[in-house]
């Protein structure tokens, strides 16, 4: 998917690509955006000054965190925001009834120059009710907005999420690849789940495509069709391989292999243990082998990974060492990945010692299969000797949760607070043009995140500061914060003059989430029952709330 545009934005005197997805336009929005801007037309409301915050309600996979992303996109989408004569057109036959010329006029010159967005940064670590996106502007253009950036962030947000959650499981020094393509949810589910996993904290994606518009380091092995193309070693033509430093020739580096595994086979160490192996699939091995010799990594689970692959494997890769090539490793797709990678690292550490090859006991073993945190977790408790796991399905289609739930509510209008209540305490909005902070205790863990007024002081290192539930009267805590940081910052600033936050490299997005996720306290992020992350309202804001909540709630009556 080529990052193709409407053409380069100059909204707000300003010039950004537009989304990487070219179906990201105004249109992408629920019809309803549309019959409402026409109703606030028609009524002369169009204009009034809306705020809306986008935010979730509760954190996904059963866990106490979230990551935040897609906000790039919402930027980009937000800067070439403009109807084009076509989607005009159809737009005002779409509509019910019909559409006065005044409405097209004004269609005609919608854009986002006069909208402010708040954002919190791309990869940071999120919670519940804080706003993540405060989206000000008139209100007719910012509902038009709601679909498209609630689509842009919940699955960018989930799918960053889970490749954070598989991150803390597998432990930061396994290599973590992204095999989803061919299982995501279309195209576009799939260049998402690619971009927003290396931003959770994947080191690598299998998608091409992904590759080549984001930079995301790409990285494969081979499939079984590879290994099962083969027949026998007569097929294989081209024999001859020259050593690494290019100083001679191997003519028949079949042979070379062939030799080397009558070695295994006779080698005391291993027990005689190894016994014919498949030929087909040392063919296979070998002919990659040619093919990429400083890159050589074979899939073993065609046949038998004990008795055929991981010795095929030994044998090419002592073939290959005879030359001066290191081999990668290989990969298992099926069976006990605990007990195989055990035992295939045993074979590597026998022939380190027994043929004197330094560190092929370190050999890389990856895994793939059906994958997931919970195969991963229980990997772990068993004891396994994988490097690197290659996870597709459950990662990309974020299996054990279908999305975030982010909604986008209005908090202000024409400098009016506004509220939605609802039976379901969890569901009442919080009313008012925020600010939010991050507060962080003496240990350098943040402790609670804060909402308060727009126009109350910020919290100040070493002043205490009253941390109330928003909606709980008995739940509060005073807090002495060490370090305050504002969470909201200006990314896009309509016609404030402020000035516009730039959008990190997705390189720096990714580093900032692992940084996020190792300064977090870690019963938050722990995987079995972890602690809920304190979000909190100022006194004041607190107040405020249950004043309106008591204003705009009928008193009932009983009979
Ligand atoms: N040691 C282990 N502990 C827990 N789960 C494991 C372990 N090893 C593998 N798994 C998981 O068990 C499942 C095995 O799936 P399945 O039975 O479909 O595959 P298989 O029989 O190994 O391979 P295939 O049918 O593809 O040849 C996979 O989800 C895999 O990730
Ligand atoms: O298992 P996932 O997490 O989705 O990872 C990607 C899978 O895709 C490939 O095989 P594919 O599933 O196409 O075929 P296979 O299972 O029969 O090997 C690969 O071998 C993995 O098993
Ligand atoms: O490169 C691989 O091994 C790979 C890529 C996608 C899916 N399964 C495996
Ligand atoms: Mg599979």
């Amino acid at each position: 998917m080529e990052a193709k545009t409407n053409g380069p934005s100059v909204n707000a005197g300003r010039v950004m690509d537009g989304p990487t997805n070219p179906m990201v336009t105004p249109l992408l929005t629920d019809l309803y955006q549309f019959t409402m801007a026409y109703a606030y037309w028609k009524a002369g409301k169009h204009n009034d000054r809306a705020v809306f915050d986008l935010y979730f309600r509760k954190n996904p996979f059963g866990g106490e965190f979230t990551v935040f992303a897609g906000l790039e996109e919402c930027i980009k989408l937000i800067a070439n925001f403009e109807l084009t004569e076509e989607e005009i057109s159809f737009i005002c036959e779409t509509l019910p009834g019909s559409c006065e010329e005044g409405f097209v006029k004004y269609l005609r010159n919608i854009d986002c120059s006069d909208v402010e967005v708040y954002a919190i940064s791309e990869g940071t670590v999120v919670f519940p009710k804080v706003p993540l996106l405060r989206v000000e502007g008139p209100v007719a253009v910012v509902q038009l907005l709601e679909t498209p950036v609630l689509n842009l962030v919940n699955f960018a947000s989930l799918v960053a999420t889970n490749a954070a959650r598989h991150r803390l499981v597998a432990g930061k020094s396994k290599m973590l690849l992204e095999f989803g393509l061919r299982r995501a949810q279309g195209p576009d589910g799939a260049i998402s789940a690619s971009k927003y996993c290396y931003i959770g904290g994947f080191d690598a994606t299998s998608n091409v495509a992904a590759g080549r518009l984001f930079g995301i380091p790409l990285r494969g092995t081979h499939s079984h069709a590879f290994v099962s193309s083969f027949m026998s070693p007569d097929e294989i033509l081209e024999r001859s391989l020259h050593r690494s430093d290019g100083s001679s020739t191997c003519e028949d580096f079949v042979s070379l292999v062939q030799s080397w595994l009558s070695k295994i086979q006779w080698a005391k160490a291993l027990g005689n243990t190894v016994g014919e192996t498949n030929q087909s699939e040392l063919a296979a091995f070998t002919s990659y082998a040619l093919a990429f010799p400083n890159n050589f990594l074979a899939l073993v689970d065609t046949y038998d990974v004990m008795r055929s692959g991981v010795p095929n494997f030994c044998a090419v890769a002592l073939a290959l060492n005879d030359l001066g090539y290191k081999s990668v490793g290989i990969r298992l797709d099926s069976g006990d990945l605990a007990y195989l990678s055990g035992e295939a690292r045993k074979i590597f550490q026998i022939i380190e010692k027994e043929f004197g090859l330094p560190g092929f006991g370190k050999t890389s073993i990856t895994a793939s299969n059906d994958l997931n945190e919970e195969t991963l977790d229980a990997l772990n408790k068993q004891g396994h000797e994988v490097d690197c796991y290659g996870i597709g399905t459950y990662l990309v289609t974020c299996y054990a949760q279908a999305a975030l739930g982010c909604v986008f509510k209005l908090v202000e209008i024409n400098n009016q607070p506004r509220i939605k209540l609802s039976e379901d305490v969890s569901k009442v909005s919080i009313p008012c043009k925020k600010r939010c902070y991050r507060l962080y205790g003496r240990e350098g863990y943040s402790l609670v995140d804060i909402m308060t007024g727009e126009n109350e002081p910020c919290p100040k290192v070493g002043e205490r500061i009253l941390c109330r539930h928003p909606f709980n009267e008995s739940k509060r805590a005073y807090v002495v914060p060490q370090r305050v940081e504002e969470l909201l910052k200006c990314y896009w600033p309509g016609k404030s003059g402020k000035v516009r936050e730039e959008l990190p490299a997705l390189k720096d997005i990714r580093d900032h989430c692992i940084k996020q996720l190792e300064q977090m306290r870690p019963d938050h992020i722990r995987r079995l029952n972890p602690t809920p992350y304190k979000v909190s309202v100022s006194a004041k804001l607190y107040d405020f709330i249950h004043f309106l909540w008591l204003n705009e709630a009928p008193v009932g009556e009983l009979q």
